[in-house]
Parts: C-alpha cells; sequence; structure tokens
C-alpha cells in the first residue's frame, strides 16, 4: 500500500515533467523544489492520509520556522530570552500556532470519520488511537503530543529525503558513468517503467541504487552534525565531560575522515559500500547520516526505499544532465542542501545514454535550493565552487559567510529571503498578530525594557571606553605620527609590561653596570627603540603617552596653568601619601605649598646644624652600633666609644632607620622610635601599591573589601591614629612650648589662626600632610644614600677624593651648613649618584584636556609617564658616556651637565619639583661626609647587583657593606 501510494506520487511527477516536454524537446526544471514537493506529497499521503496540497500550508509554515530556527543557531541562547516578544519570537509563536491549528484540523477530519472509517491504518491513525484507547486506561499519547509528533513526522518525513534525492540526482548527472550503469539496473530489475508497477521486492534487488545512495549520504548527507548533551559529569573516551555539556557529532567531517574512510574518503566511490554498509569503512559504524544506535532514524527504510523509487523512476524515463548554470554550493539551513542557481530555463544539452537507452525525454537537471533570488552568482563565487568536474571536496564551502546569507533579517524584505516558501500571509493576519500580543508579553516587553535602560547605557559606556575610544585615540596618534605597541582589549599594555619586567627580575648585574633599564623600565627601552621618545601605549583602557623628550618634558613640567594636573588613578598610592603636597593639585596645592614652604628655606635647613649633637650624629652611631637594632638611639650613641672593629652592615636598611630619624626629629619633633610604627605601616603600604601598579585600574574596585583593600585600609587607619597621637602631644604642650618651629608647628599654626580666621589647613589636611612628609622625606633620601654607598665602594678613587675634601673641608668635626656647601666633589658626586640611580625613576601627570603636547594632539584624560631613569641614559641628551659613572660632568653645575639645561630630572623640574630636595642633599651631604671621615666602604661579597623599583628604586637584597675604622687596613 505503501508502494503504491508513494509510486502514485512520483509517477504525478514524473508525468509533469513529461509533459513538459511533451514535443520531445529537452526540459529544463529545477529539481530540488519538485524533490521537496513529492516528499511532502509522499509523507502526507503516507503518514496521514491527506495530500501535499491539503498539507501544504503545514510544509510552508515549516521551513519558515527552520530558517528562523537556522538564524538563530549561532546566537548565544539565554534561556529567558525566548520569552521576550522580539519579532523573530513573535513570527515564530504566530507561525507555531499557524501549524498547530492546520495539523488540527486535519486531526479533527480524521475524528470526525472515526465512526466509519475507523482512525485509519496510517501514522495518525496509529497516534490517535493511542490517545483515545478502550477501557478508560490512561492514554499513551495526549493530544498535544500527537500534534507535537504530526510535527515532527511532517519536518523530518520530507525535508531530508527531498535533499537525498536532489543529491542524488547531482551525482547521477555529474556521473554519467553511474546513471547508466543504474539504468541498466534498474531497467533489469524493474522494466521500463510502462508494464509494471515497482514493488517492493523489486526495489530491494536494486543493489547498485543502494550502493550508490548510500555513497550519497556519505558525502551529500542531509543532516551535516549531531548533538546531544551529557547529563552528568562523566568519562568520555578517556575524557572527563561536565555534566550539561554539549556533544556535537560533526558528521560531515567524520564521512570524510581518511582515518576511517581511506585515502579515497573524498572521491565519490559507490563501490565502498558493495559489502554492505558495515565493511565499507575501517569502522562498522562509520556511516553516520541516520544516526546511529537506538536513536538512530526511524525513518531511514521508509527514506530508503522512497530514494530508490525515485531514482530508479526517473533513471527508466529520463537522462539526466547538470545544466551548465548550476553552482556547486552546498549550504547548511539545519539539513545540507544546494545553493541557489539563476533560473534561466533553457533547452537540454545532448543525451548521455547510447542509442537503446536513450529516454523517450531527457531532462536537462539541476538543483537549487531558490532562496536566493536577490543573490545572483558572480563570476567570482562560480570560480569559488567549480563545476562538477572540478569537483574534490564536496560540502567544503559549508562555512559562516554562507550561513550569514540566511541570516533572518527582519529588515530585509522576507519576500525577498523566503519568497517562495512562507505561507500567503496577508496584511490582515499581520495586524491580527500584533494584536495578539498579550497583556503578558506587555509586561515581558517592560521587564526587558527596564533591564535594557538600565544595562544599554552602562553597555554602551562600557564599549565605547573599552573600544572604540582606544580605536579612535590610536587612529587619531598614528596620523600625526604618534605610535606604539597597541590596544589590547581591556588590559592594554599591561601584560606586555608585566611579562617584560618579570623576564628582567631574575637579572644580575655586574657591580660595574648600571643598566638597570631591562629590569626596571623594559617595555620603555623596547617602545622608544620601535616608536621613537614620544609614543602611546595602554594602561588598560587608558591611553598613556611616554615623554622622553626632554624638551617636552620641560613643557610637561614647567606649566603653571593647570594644564598637566597629577595623575591619581591608584588609591593604594594615595592611602600611603594621603591628599598632601605631592597629591594635590590647583588652588589646594598652592594652599598646602603655601603653609609648608617656609619649612624648607634655607635658613631653616639649619636644623641640621643646630642640633650637630643629635640628627646627624645618628648617622655614625648607627654604624658603630651594627650589631644593636632595637636600642634607643641616644643608648647607641653612650656606646658609640666601644665599638672600634671592622664591621658588615647591610646599610640599606641602616639608611632607612637614619633618614626616618632625621625626618621625625626636625619636621614633627619625635623620635624614629616613636614614629617607628608609622614607618613600619607606610612600608607596608608602599609594597602594597606597588604591587597594584601595573594592573587595570577600575575605578569602583577601591570600595570593594578585597584583600588588598582591607589591608590598605587598616593600615592607613593605624597611621591616621598614630599620627593623630603625635599632634596631640603637641598640641597639650602648645600653652608652654607653643606649635613649635619646625613642619609640625608650621602646620599647625595654619590650623589653629588667632583672630578667627578661616583655617590654612584642616586637621584632615594636617595629618594627610604629615603622611606625606613622613613616607617622602626619608624614603627617597635614604635611598639616594644605599646608591651613593655602593657607588663610593666600588669606585674607590672617588671614596679617596671625597675624603679628601671631606677632610679638607670639614676636619674631624661635624659638618656645618657652610662646610657643606664647600663640598664640592661631593655634590657632583650625589648629583651623578641621583642621575644614574634616582630613587624616583618615573613620574606622571596627566593630561586635563584635549592639548598640544610637543606638537601633537593628546586626548584629555591621557596619562604622561616621565621615564626619568631613562632619559637620564639618553645619550643624545648626556653624550656617548651616558652609561658610565662620571661626576665630572656636574663640574660645572647641573643646568651645564647635560645638552639640556633640565636634563637631571631626579627631583623633577619647574613649579612642581621636589620641596625637599634641600633638605635631602644637605641631609645626604652631611652623612657621607661624616661616614668618610669615619669609615672606608668595601663592598661585600655578598651584595647582588640587582636594583629593583617599589615605587622607589632600591636594592634588591639591601647592601650589605664592610665598614673599617679610616686607616684601619683597608687598601685600595
Ligand atoms: C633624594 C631624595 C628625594 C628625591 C629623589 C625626591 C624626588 C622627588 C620628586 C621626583 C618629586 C616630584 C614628584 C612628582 O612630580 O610626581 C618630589 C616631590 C616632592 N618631594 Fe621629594 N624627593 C626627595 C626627598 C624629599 C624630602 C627629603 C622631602 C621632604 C622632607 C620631600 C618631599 C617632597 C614633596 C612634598 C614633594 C611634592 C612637591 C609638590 O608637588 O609641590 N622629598 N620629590
Amino acid at each position: 500500500m505503501m508502494t503504491v501510494t508513494m509510486s502514485d506520487c512520483v509517477r504525478s511527477m514524473l508525468s509533469d515533467w513529461e509533459a513538459k516536454g511533451a514535443a520531445g524537446d529537452d526540459v529544463e526544471i529545477e529539481l530540488s523544489r519538485q524533490f521537496e514537493e513529492l516528499t511532502a506529497d509522499v509523507i502526507s499521503h503516507t503518514a496521514f492520509g491527506s495530500s501535499y496540497k491539503e498539507g501544504r500550508q503545514v510544509f510552508l509554515a515549516q521551513r519558515e520556522l527552520q530558517f528562523l530556527a537556522f538564524s538563530t543557531a549561532f546566537n548565544v541562547q539565554i534561556p529567558g530570552f525566548r520569552y521576550l516578544p522580539t519579532e523573530k519570537n513573535l513570527r515564530t509563536w504566530n507561525v507555531d500556532k499557524q501549524v498547530r491549528t492546520m495539523l488540527m484540523d486535519i486531526i479533527k477530519t480524521r475524528l470526525a470519520n472515526k465512526d466509519t472509517a475507523g482512525y485509519g491504518n496510517d501514522l495518525l491513525g496509529l497516534m490517535l488511537e493511542a490517545c483515545t484507547p478502550e477501557h478508560g486506561e490512561a492514554p499513551i499519547l495526549t493530544m498535544d503530543e500527537i500534534i507535537d509528533e504530526c510535527k515532527t513526522f511532517f519536518f523530518a518525513g520530507h525535508d531530508t529525503t527531498s535533499h537525498l534525492l536532489t543529491w542524488a540526482s547531482f551525482l547521477l548527472s555529474t556521473h554519467p558513468e553511474w546513471q547508466d550503469k543504474l539504468r541498466e539496473e534498474v531497467r533489469r530489475e524493474c522494466g521500463n517503467g510502462e508494464e509494471e508497477e515497482l514493488t517492493g521486492d523489486m526495489l530491494n534487488k536494486l543493489k547498485l541504487v543502494n550502493m550508490f545512495l548510500l555513497e550519497t549520504l556519505r558525502l551529500y548527507g542531509p543532516v551535516p552534525a549531531l548533538q546531544r548533551r551529557t547529563s552528568s559529569d562523566l568519562d568520555l573516551g578517556g575524557i572527563h565531560v561536565p555534566e550539561g555539556a554539549i556533544l556535537t557529532i560533526a558528521i560531515t567531517s567524520i564521512h570524510r575522515d581518511k582515518e576511517v574512510w581511506g585515502e579515497d574518503a573524498g572521491e565519490f566511490k559507490p563501490e565502498r559500500f558493495e559489502n554492505g554498509v558495515t565493511k565499507a569503512a575501517k569502522h562498522p559504524n562509520a556511516l553516520l547520516s541516520f544516526s546511529s544506535g537506538p536513536r538512530s532514524c526511524i525513518g531511514q527504510n521508509f527514506a530508503m526505499m522512497e530514494a530508490k523509487a525515485v531514482v530508479a523512476m526517473m533513471l527508466q524515463k529520463f537522462s539526466l544532465e547538470l545544466s551548465p548554470k548550476y553552482v556547486h554550493a552546498p549550504m547548511d539551513v539545519i539539513t545540507v542542501r544546494p545553493r541557489h542557481v539563476p533560473m534561466i530555463l533553457k533547452p537540454a544539452g545532448c543525451p548521455v545514454l547510447s542509442e537503446t537507452l536513450v529516454p523517450t525525454t531527457k531532462v536537462a537537471a539541476y538543483v537549487t535550493a531558490d532562496l536566493t533570488r536577490q543573490h545572483p552568482p558572480t563570476r567570482t563565487n562560480a570560480d569559488k565552487y567549480p563545476p562538477p568536474s572540478a569537483l574534490d571536496s564536496h560540502l567544503s564551502p559549508l562555512t559562516k559567510p554562507q550561513r550569514n546569507q540566511f541570516d533572518f533579517n527582519p529588515a530585509r524584505s522576507q519576500s525577498n529571503q523566503l519568497e517562495d516558501y512562507r505561507p500567503e500571509s496577508t496584511e490582515r493576519e499581520r495586524e491580527r498578530e500584533r494584536e495578539g500580543v498579550t497583556a503578558a508579553m506587555g509586561v515581558a516587553w517592560m521587564v526587558a525594557a527596564a533591564v535594557v535602560a538600565v544595562l544599554a547605557p552602562w553597555a554602551f559606556n562600557a564599549l565605547v571606553h573599552l573600544v572604540w575610544r582606544p580605536y579612535a585615540i590610536t587612529r587619531k596618534l598614528a596620523a600625526q605620527g604618534v605610535a606604539g605597541p597597541g590596544y589590547r582589549f581591556f588590559s592594554g599594555n599591561l601584560g606586555d609590561i608585566k611579562r617584560l619586567r618579570a623576564e628582567g627580575a631574575g637579572v644580575t648585574l655586574d657591580v660595574g653596570d648600571h643598566d638597570f633599564i631591562p629590569m626596571v623600565q623594559p617595555h620603555f627601552r623596547r617602545w622608544i627603540s620601535l616608536y621613537g621618545r614620544t609614543f602611546v601605549y595602554w594602561t588598560g583602557a587608558r591611553p598613556n603617552v611616554c615623554v622622553a623628550d626632554v624638551n617636552v618634558v620641560k613643557q610637561v613640567l614647567f606649566d603653571r596653568t593647570g594644564l598637566y594636573p597629577k595623575n591619581l588613578m591608584n588609591p593604594h598610592i594615595s592611602r600611603l601619601l594621603g591628599k598632601g603636597l605631592v597629591l594635590t593639585d590647583g588652588d589646594d596645592w598652592k594652599r598646602h605649598r603655601k603653609v609648608v614652604h617656609p619649612a624648607f628655606s634655607m635658613d631653616k635647613l639649619k636644623w641640621l646644624d643646630s642640633k650637630s649633637d643629635g640628627d646627624t650624629t645618628y648617622s655614625i652611631q648607627f654604624f658603630d652600633m651594627a650589631d644593636d637594632d632595637d636600642d634607643d638611639v641616644r643608648l647607641r650613641s653612650a656606646k658609640l666609644a666601644k665599638s672600634v672593629n671592622d664591621v658588615e652592615v647591610e646599610l640599606s636598611s641602616r639608611f632607612e632607620e637614619l633618614t626616618a630619624d632625621v625626618i621625625s626629629h626636625t619636621a614633627f619633633g619625635s623620635s624614629y622610635i616613636q614614629g617607628k610604627q608609622v614607618f613600619l605601616a607606610q612600608r607596608e603600604l608602599q609594597f602594597l601599591a606597588f604591587s597594584t601598579v601595573f594592573d587595570v585600574q577600575i575605578p569602583a574596585f577601591r570600595y570593594l573589601p578585597t584583600d588588598k583593600n582591607l589591608k590598605t585600609w587598616k593600615l592607613d587607619k593605624q597611621v591616621r591614629s598614630m599620627l593623630m597621637d603625635i599632634i596631640k602631644t603637641r598640641l597639650a604642650n602648645k600653652d608652654t612650648a607653643g606649635y613649635g618651629n619646625d613642619l609640625l608647628g608650621l602646620m599647625l599654626e595654619a590650623c589653629a589662626p588667632e583672630h578667627g580666621e578661616t583655617p590654612l589647613l584642616t586637621m584632615d589636611e594636617i595629618i594627610d600632610e604629615c603622611k606625606t612628609f613622613f613616607f617622602a622625606g626619608h624614603d627617597t633620601t635614604s635611598h639616594l644614600l644605599t646608591w651613593a654607598s655602593f657607588l663610593l665602594s666600588t669606585h674607590p678613587e672617588w671614596q679617596d677624593r671625597l675624603r679628601e675634601e671631606v677632610r679638607r673641608e670639614c676636619g674631624d668635626e661635624v659638618p656645618t651648613g657652610d662646610m657643606l656647601n664647600k663640598l664640592k666633589l661631593v655634590n657632583m658626586f650625589l648629583l651623578e649618584t641621583l642621575r644614574l640611580y634616582g630613587p624616583v625613576s618615573a613620574i606622571q601627570r596627566k593630561a586635563s584636556s584635549d592639548l598640544d603636547l610637543g606638537g601633537v594632539q593628546v586626548p584629555e584624560g591621557a596619562i604622561l609617564t616621565i621615564p626619568i631613569a631613562t632619559i637620564h641614559r639618553d645619550k643624545e641628551v648626556w653624550g656617548e658616556d651616558a652609561g658610565e659613572f662620571r661626576p665630572e660632568r656636574f663640574e660645572n653645575g647641573v643646568t651645564r651637565a647635560a645638552k639640556h639645561p633640565n636634563a637631571l630630572l631626579s627631583f623633577s623640574s619647574g613649579p612642581r619639583s621636589c620641596i625637599g630636595q634641600n633638605f635631602a642633599m644637605i641631609e645626604a651631604k652631611a652623612v657621607v661626609g661624616m661616614i668618610l671621615q669615619r669609615f672606608t666602604l668595601e663592598l661585600s661579597p655578598k651584595y647582588v647587583h640587582a636594583p629593583m623599583d617599589v615605587l622607589t628604586l632600591r636594592p634588591r637584597h639591601g647592601l650589605p657593606m664592610l665598614l673599617k675604622r679610616v686607616g684601619g687596613g683597608v687598601t685600595h
């Protein structure tokens, strides 16, 4: 019965073809459409007892659903989105509703005739019987399930088979020898179609046709891939696959796998199926066109029988020749089908068969999906997808661009895209569709709109900030000749910087080698060599313009109009320094500077002289008491006389304590011991701050309770409360001793003015300023002393010369200010130390607006980084000996040491230059002088020359030094 019905359908189709070529002419027919209609007709009759014409609207609607589904196949599937009334969803819901209504109509007709004709013994009849069981049992299928099953069979029952037939025809026409062979077999087993009806038995004997169809399925299987999902964490071929993972079985690729099918896997060779499917490849289950196992295609026999019948009946009557207009471009729209060719009808070519077998009518077959009339093939894509003779890889053009062509684009005319497949929906229907948007959809819209309203500006800003702006800035700067390493999404070049620094981290230098740039600023070294002294790199999504040209540096540092404020991006650095002089800008900075400035005038710097038994002499006591860390400084002083032996001392930590002690006494009237906790907490803050310097700075992150933030907040709280204690002590003694004329005294006076004026500084600002001076006042100077000692020890000739000068100018006395002023060689030596080992290796500003910087238009907000250490080694500025230790270059003063008067940037330059530079230089001269009066410095063999930058530059493993009493036997 089934075969008969199938035969009827096929015969009807062939009769149409014959009618077209009634005059005996060749006809050109678009076969894929014919097969779609045929297979739809067959499934309609065989499974649902209706005709294609009756079920046509179901097929057309399903075709539209198919294209809609495929247009989203490569989108991210967000669960909630399926409920949103998007245009695609609305269309899908509406078409689905139409399908269900149509199916329900077919079912109702069957039920209406039940009493006279029964349910029927086709697929629908079987399902209806399962739905209405006798004897009150629970139905096996609900009506909804039957409808869903109808949808499944309406679609799966024809779409796949029609493409199998299309590809089979294509291969018949491109392999005429096989066409001949098959025709011969068909005529032998089934006759020429004039006398006998095709039977199942006949079809079973068509061995060659069977092999041919299997090979067609292998190369052009309509289903290109299958998917499964893992229901739990499981082991798959030795790989642990997590629950919920999607497994994609790439059938098309597997069918071309040479390891499975042999070296000829890409060729059309039906012979491989001569001994059956299981022996065609190296694996018995290699052919997956119908899948395999319990969930394999239930309709595979049906499809194969249908395909065999159609091929046989076609061959009985026709010879197939591919139209020259065919373009070979298979595409995947859930099922694999051929792509469009323009439909120009023309007479068929010559017959392919020998005289005896020439059929009554010849069909020039060309196959097409007929979906994209708006895209006629061009010479270019015809080249790309060569004609059949050159076919070697059959499905290779299944690539994204082809899929994209079928992206469902509501903006595009649907009649263009799905012209022949969509149900004839009238304007009226569309209106109903719109009216059908229920209240629930309205709510969904509102929710969606609210979410979009909240997220859209954020997403838009993020996009602008992270993608568009970097791109636009890069282009703008490039147009001006400013290049750079190129923005990377989100992190910019921070990864590059970290990597380059990590590469340099393990390196140690020879003690005579002063080029630590590959360890500290390797990125500047590399990028300057590639892009010049002014280039752009990216710290996150912020442009960072490297300013290494001294002329441009001057333009930035000497500006007094506020064009280049400080860059305050890193919250940890702000906690370390407070909003004191270093980090304030504009009027705040002026106010602070006005208060603080008197403390740094030269006459105030006589502190060092007036307390000659105190501050500076501590340096001596430290070295003598090398083994006695925890004692009070004055207690150590008492032990001084006893210590006469040579000792090895780790100098850098000694200098840190010394400079901390000095700033404590001179600026805050306390001792190192009293302020020790502040220094220790600040040290920790400094390392915390540095650990984040090369991270992307996301503003909101500073408020999150991360480990680092929590620690920073805690330390900051400690520092503030300790500073408050020092201030309270001073205020408590105010009536007897006044505010004091040190830095703290000046600030307190500015805070509590007489006569009811507005105070110049608030108490909070004083605390912040204390943080600034506690840190800036000692950390930098201590490293200057460390590096000076290192250079003294590695340049004994300079050690001797300086000692001589000190002895000449100061004798054995504690140097006074006047004496220090005469230490010209010591001064030159310290300047050269600052040049080669300046404690501050880079400083930053930012562009307050779009501005012109040395002829380059720099965008607002761009960071400007001045890589001091790199500039200090620039041979164009300092001469060919820039890398060498040569204090002589400062013989005629700082401004004449290089080709540019402002080339030495250790204390910065211009109005924001270091307020403490005189203080630091006096302190350093005094300490160096007093050390040289007493000791000879000899570098310990334990020393490792590996400068590192932790906001300030220091030796990675400290500075172990052998200190020997002068005249105590050190020979050079
Ligand atoms: C060798 C020792 C020192 C070096 C190398 C040094 C270096 C610098 C540099 C490069 C700047 C500019 C920072 C910038 O522009 O971002 C600066 C600013 C500053 N330094 Fe120093 N410094 C040293 C010692 C001192 C001392 C001893 C004090 C305080 C007693 C001090 C207090 C300050 C202050 C308050 C500022 C900010 C000035 C302003 O912006 O008005 N520095 N220092």
